[in-house]
């Protein structure tokens, strides 16, 4: 494998990565840069903490060094973490070119950020909801010059999940210059191929690492198999295992929900476990200010959504745990990938019930690799499972007397507003649809009733011709 000189870049550029400890190029920056170098739009597919975000923040800061002006980059990303972790590397990488960069995310002052795109800054890094929202706006910057435009996780952007940037993204598009290059990165790009090359039309340099798996090799897959009653307390099982063991370790927990989140969080907090939480109903400030917590090991252990299941680059974390089964294999790939990143090793354990197996089997099928089971002492988890579920009802009891369900109803609606609806006629077509969604599936029982009544009419009367056979068979033979 070359070096970084060989591949087109500036020497102050390569001198700037060696200070970071990045000294030879992954396969994504060795196959992509060179292309994004040539002036080609690019999709590149690798591996989770493979390197991809240096993988476009190089070649951009070589052309800008070349040309620099503002607004020369616009980086497009789902997550408000991901951007601010995006533009430090931009701070970092670009510092002796005095690049300026400008952060525009949703929860943080729109006015200082209206500012900062009116000073021409040159690079952009923005989640598409905030930034339609300046566009709509405000007529104080342009961006019809950008020379890069690039979606991180750009499968998330694009797929109509319960985020939909569909419509953001839409009012971006309209005052981006035709003329550009586009840049294209996920560890999970191949679902929406098809949409992604709409927005790549310039004949892209494709990319994808060949690997039999989707996952990193140094990375441990194992599942434990646990009723729903008994989930709690393995998980505090395993927690106090790890911290008994390991003083250096991280470990970030996803769960499925905000309330589980925050449930979580306090039942850890009671065993005394330094716990922390990220989740989308917290306070934009606060979701910062834990994140920094948790990197700077102030507290070890993470709980979180799948707001933090994208891009974040912590490298202490040794262990990640599903606390819920990932209902898709992407999501699974995307979790996981908070650990063993970087050739690092690492550990990530699914917590899995009888009703999920289904969902483990699809997330082997996908990630081609087959998860192991984690050997847990059964004994030791019962003996806790009484205490853990106690605190646990303690807990949902002190959160349900807080306005936490009440926050999230009134945040609802705020959205609702936000996107120019009326909350109340929202809520009555959703249960309009939900009248029609239940009258179908009665049709559909009653369908499948009638068809399986039919399916057993005619076995029986099947039966019934053979029956004389069968006697006269037997009058036959006697
Ligand atoms: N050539 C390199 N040599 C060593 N380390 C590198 C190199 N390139 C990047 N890194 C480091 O690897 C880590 C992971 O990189 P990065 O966050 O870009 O991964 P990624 O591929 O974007 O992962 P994800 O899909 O999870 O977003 C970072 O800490 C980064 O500094």
């Amino acid at each position: 494998m070359g070096d970084f000189s060989s591949l087109g870049l500036s020497d102050w550029l390569v001198k700037q990565c060696k200070q970071l400890g990045i000294n030879k190029p992954t396969p994504v920056q060795q196959n992509c840069m060179p292309a994004i170098l040539e002036g080609r739009d690019c999709m590149g597919c690798a591996k989770t903490g493979s390197g991809k975000t240096a993988a476009f923040v190089l070649p951009v800061l070589q052309k800008l060094s070349e040309e620099p002006y503002g607004i020369f980059c616009l980086v497009l990303t789902p997550t408000r973490e991901l951007a601010y972790q995006i533009a430090e590397q931009f701070r970092v990488l670009g510092k002796p070119l005095g690049l300026r960069d400008c952060i525009i995310v949703g929860g943080m002052d729109m006015v200082s950020q209206a500012l900062e795109l009116s000073n021409k800054p040159h690079v952009v890094v923005a989640t598409p909801g905030r930034l339609a929202d300046h566009i709509r706006s405000s007529n104080t910057f342009s961006m019809s010059k950008i020379q890069f435009l690039i979606m991180d996780e750009a499968d998330r952007l694009l797929e109509q999940g319960c985020t939909d940037f569909t419509k953001d993204l839409e009012v971006i598009m309209g005052i981006l210059p035709a003329k550009r290059q586009t840049l294209l990165f996920s560890a999970t790009l191949t679902d929406t191929l098809q949409e992604l090359k709409s927005i790549a039309m310039n004949k892209p340099f494709f990319w994808e690492s060949t690997s039999e798996t989707r996952t990193v090799e140094e990375l441990d897959q194992r599942y434990i198999l646990t009723p729903e009653k008994v989930k709690d307390a393995y998980l505090v099982h395993l927690i106090q295992t790890f911290t008994d063991e390991h003083d250096d370790w991280s470990i970030i927990i996803f769960t499925n929900t905000c309330k589980n989140c925050q449930i979580l969080t306090m039942m850890l907090r009671e065993f005394n476990f330094p716990t922390i939480s990220l989740h989308s109903m917290m306070k934009q400030k606060q979701r910062f200010a834990n994140l920094s917590k948790f990197k700077a090991s102030v507290y070890k252990i993470l709980i979180a959504t799948d707001v933090a299941a994208r891009g974040l680059d912590i490298p202490t974390v040794q262990v990640v745990i599903n606390h819920n089964t990932p209902g898709l294999p992407k999501i699974y790939i995307h979790r996981v990938g908070r650990t063993a990143r970087a050739g690092r090793n690492g550990v990530s354990i699914t917590l899995v019930t009888q009703y999920d197996i289904h969902l483990v089997h699809s997330i082997e099928e996908q990630t081609e690799t087959k998860l192991k089971e984690y050997p847990v002492e059964e004994k030791e988890v019962l003996k806790i499972l009484t205490q853990v579920n106690v605190t646990r009802r303690q807990c949902e009891i002190k959160l349900e007397s807080t306005d936490f369900d009440e926050k999230k109803e009134i945040n609802k609606r705020k959205q609702l507003i936000l996107e120019g609806k009326d909350p109340d006629l929202e809520a009555k077509r959703k249960a309009e649809l939900e009248k029609i969604r239940n009258q179908k599936k009665k049709f559909k029982h009653k369908i499948q009733e009638s068809i399986q009544r039919q399916k057993q009419g005619q076995q029986k009367k099947k039966q019934m011709k053979r029956k004389p056979n069968k006697k006269k068979a037997e009058q036959a033979t006697a």
